[in-house]
């Protein structure tokens, strides 16, 4: 649905009290339905580097992506899987800790929660980086223009109810972002 849409990259959520947890089987079988035609992300939350790397190949994505890591935990996920995404938050570390890419999210990931972008006037990653948190197909276009990530993520901003995602509504999204590049 998502690909069909024009998205790049599908996040799998395998975290403990999301809405939108899957398991693993399911992650694999969402995997093998993407077949190559967009990057698959497993994201976790609340698991140590070792279970979340073999979690990742169990699933058999591209990259993972950690929620909640410090750079001890970050650095060890880098040694077990070869492509690591880093969520933080807008009062989080921006330096490139060996990360392929870092996301900059609200402080409660999956929650539909705006975050302040002026805090980019502050400081900026140095590094490639992502916005998250609270976008939908009305803000995504204006907030791309005004923080200049090299891409967008987008969770509730796309559902019709908490886990449910609606293609129309990613659809939008997905030319909405794509008309402010
Ligand atoms: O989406 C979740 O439920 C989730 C749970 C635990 C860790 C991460 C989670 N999502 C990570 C994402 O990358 C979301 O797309 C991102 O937080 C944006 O979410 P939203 O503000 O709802 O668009």
């Amino acid at each position: 649905m998502a690909i069909e849409a024009g998205a790049d990259a599908i996040g799998i959520v395998h975290a403990a009290g999301s809405p939108r947890t899957v398991d693993l089987p399911t992650a694999r079988a969402l995997v093998d339905h993407v077949a190559g035609r967009a990057t698959t992300v497993l994201v976790v939350k609340g698991i140590a580097p070792e279970p979340a790397a073999e979690a990742a190949r169990e699933a058999g994505v591209d990259v993972l992506q950690v929620h909640g890591y410090d750079r001890e935990r970050t650095g060890r996920a880098l040694e077990l899987f070869p492509r690591i995404w880093r969520a933080t938050s807008p009062g989080g570390d921006f330096d490139p800790w060996g990360e392929e890419l870092l996301l900059i999210d609200s402080p409660r990931a999956g929650s539909g929660e705006r975050w302040d972008l002026r805090a980019l006037l502050q400081r900026r990653p140095s590094g490639p980086w992502m916005l998250a948190g609270g976008l939908d197909p009305d803000n995504v276009a204006r907030a791309v223009l005004d923080a200049r990530p090299a891409g967008v993520d987008v969770s509730s901003g796309v559902e019709s109810a908490p886990g449910v995602k609606d293609l129309e509504r990613i659809r939008r999204f997905a030319a909405a972002a794509r008309s402010s590049t």
